[in-house]
């Protein structure tokens, strides 16, 4: 089912009757003027089109079928690169409900400053109506959203990262007409007639607004990932997160795995870690510890409900990875190799090869001895880009592969499960060179959503800006929170009082702490078993723990380094708990609640006090 119609759209055989969204449809249509209006459908015979189109148009790149089969690759114009935080708002209607780390306008004004924008922006453009199921479409209650987009970039990338196409349109008018959440998203770069498109086309002026009280997304100026795939980051974290407050559950920044014991028995993990911090690498972990085992479930997002055992259970709203390319190689995450070898896959921002494959730093020891960079430019390991520096890396750091997640080799059987999976650990962890150990124990829910709270991380490529900065970053949320950072901590602890039997076990995690010399203390990627294997014998009651102020680290011995290339001091120093350096912590964490302001929950507060005091004790 494939309807291309001219607008106004009355003429063709409408593919769905569900008013709401044809209504939208036509509204949208009216005033971004677009030259004909593409229903998609998600088949095969749909993407063929597209990234044909897409080729022609210089866009994408076929890559070479016999390494990459059914892959392209994509260069963004060089200042679209990453997520654009300044220009990311919460229209909430009251301010004080954006809270102290969103960007806000007043909904109304937001809305009129951005009609003036879309009006007659998809001019000389197909506009691609996107129907879409964030989770399974089985749920109890499936998560429809439709985004409405002139880019066919973003129509074939959504088309992998979501549920999307003909089979979502069915449902959402199966049993009436179902709520779903509009997406907007436009690239601000009409053609005139005659005028002839950009391979990349955006506009300098970039918003990304939410409105969580009428769960809306309005996109404006950018083709990036994080920017215009409104299903990932937009929906399933900042609408989500506003819709889990009111419902009762958790929409977070986080990877879900399945772990299997040498003695068969199994656990679910989640894991939150702020952006290029390792999640996806974590999710398909492959163990060097013998007889453990790794499945994945997700890599970036989970959405959690507590199920009538009391459990809590944990979905992956995602259909595809949009995973960090540099770093990513067959030493280091080979099931991400695995993924994309399978093809089906585009790359944006990456190396070219002179054989039409993809390169990036990290993929492999040594570059090859020519590429073409992520800006087109003729490039060697020794020169560098043509007319630009030698240090300069190939692949831009925060370059991008995209990818089903059905072709990874190790997805476990129930990632399609709209109940999820139960989870028994939740780790919380960022980059930092210094003072958060390798692994620290909880000692409760409180304590653990303290370490949460007051989580922090080097900035990365991931979004605009200064790289390397330290900032806090409350559950890897600070980006994607729908709402006031003070009720999103109330609303963990509030969940913790209620379901107080069977909670999730808190640890909090740093793989990047630092030696002398920067180099990385901890060796990382499949290693990163030996402490998730700690951290399920401490649940098991068999491994031993030292009780410091910030919670309970590996007793010497206790975690398991057999084989590793590390003498006990250096094991000791990735595992320290160092009381200098969180009495210089303590201040930034004050800072910080300081911030957040008077409706920072009070246990938080207590959970300060008394790691204060434990300082002064030490
Ligand atoms: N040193 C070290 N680097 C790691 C480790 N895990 C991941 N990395 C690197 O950190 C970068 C980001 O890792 P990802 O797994 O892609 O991070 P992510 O959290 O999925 O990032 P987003 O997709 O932006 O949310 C990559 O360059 C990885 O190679 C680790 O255990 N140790
Ligand atoms: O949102 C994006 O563009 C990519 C991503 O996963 C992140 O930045 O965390
Ligand atoms: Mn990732």
């Amino acid at each position: 089912m494939t309807t291309l119609v001219r607008p106004p759209l009355v003429t063709a055989p409408l593919p769905t009757t569900h008013s709401r969204l044809l209504a939208w449809v036509r509204e949208v249509a009216e005033l971004t003027r677009p030259a004909a209006i593409r229903w998609c459908d998600g088949s095969a015979a749909e993407w063929e089109e597209l990234t044909g189109e897409l080729v022609r148009a210089g866009t994408l790149i076929r890559l070479n079928p016999a390494v990459k089969p059914n892959s392209f690759y994509t260069r963004t114009d060089p200042t679209d690169v990453a997520r654009v935080e300044d220009r990311t708002f919460i229209c909430s209607r009251d301010e004080a409900d954006s809270g102290p780390t969103n960007n806000w306008v007043a909904p109304e004004e937001m809305k009129a400053t951005m009609t003036e924008l879309y009006r007659g922006s998809m001019r000389g453009r197909t506009m691609y109506v996107l129907p879409f199921c964030m989770g399974p479409l089985d749920a109890d209650q499936p998560m429809f959203g439709v985004e409405i987009t002139d880019s066919a970039y973003v129509a074939i990338s959504m088309g992998i990262m979501t549920r999307m196409g003909s089979d979502v349109l069915a449902a959402m008018s199966a049993g009436g007409d179902a709520p779903f959440v509009p997406c907007l998203h436009s690239v601000g770069h009409p053609l005139e007639p005659g005028e002839p498109d950009l391979p990349w086309p955006c506009n300098e002026t970039k918003y990304i607004s939410h409105f969580p009280e009428e769960r809306m997304i309005w996109s404006y100026g950018s083709g990036y990932g994080g920017n215009s795939l409104l299903g990932k980051k937009c929906y399933s974290l900042r609408i989500a997160s506003a819709i889990a407050r009111d419902e009762g559950w958790l929409a977070e920044h986080m990877l879900i795995l399945k772990l299997t014991s040498p003695a068969g028995k199994t656990y679910h993990l989640v894991a939150a870690f702020p952006s290029a911090c390792g999640k996806t690498n974590l999710a398909m972990l492959e163990p060097t510890i013998p007889g453990w085992q790794v499945e994945t479930l997700g890599d970036d997002i989970a959405w959690m409900r507590f199920g009538s055992d009391g459990r809590l259970y944990a979905v992956n709203p995602e259909y595809g990875f949009f995973g960090v390319a540099p770093g990513t190689g067959w030493h280091t995450n080979p099931n991400a190799m695995r993924t994309i070898e399978r093809g089906n896959s585009l790359f944006t921002n990456v190396a070219l090869t002179n054989d039409g494959d993809v390169w990036w730093e990290g993929q492999t020891p040594r570059p090859p001895s020519q590429l073409t960079d992520w800006m087109g430019r003729y490039w060697t390991p020794d020169q560098g880009p043509a007319g630009g520096t030698p240090r300069e890396p190939a692949a831009h750091p925060n370059s991008r592969f995209c990818t089903p997640i059905k072709q990874c080799p190790i997805l476990s059987e129930d990632f399609d499960s709209p109940t999820g999976v139960p989870i028994d650990a939740i780790l919380f962890g960022g980059r930092r060179a210094t003072t958060v150990p390798l692994v620290a124990e909880a000692r409760d829910w409180a304590h653990g959503v303290f370490l949460g709270a007051t989580l922090s991380s080097e900035t990365t490529a991931a979004a605009t800006g200064k790289v390397g900065v330290v900032r806090r970053d409350p559950m890897a949320m600070l980006p994607f929170l729908g709402y006031n950072v003070a009720d999103y901590f109330s609303h963990w602890l509030e969940l913790g009082k209620q379901h107080s039997g069977r909670l999730p076990q808190i640890f909090y995690v740093n793989w990047f702490r630092k030696k002398a010399d920067g180099t990385f203390l901890w060796p990382g990627f499949g290693e990163n078993g030996r402490v998730l294997k700690w951290a399920i014998e401490r649940m098991e009651g068999t491994a031993d723990a030292v009780d410091t102020p910030v919670g309970l680290v590996p007793a010497a011995g206790s975690l398991d380094v057999a084989g590793l290339h590390l003498t006990p001091a250096e094991v000791e120093a990735a595992v320290a708990f160092d009381a200098d350096e969180w009495r210089t912590e303590v201040p930034l964490i004050e800072e910080w609640f300081d911030l957040i302001g008077e409706r920072i929950p009070t246990e938080l507060l207590t959970e300060l006090d008394l790691l204060k005091s434990r300082l002064d004790e030490d």
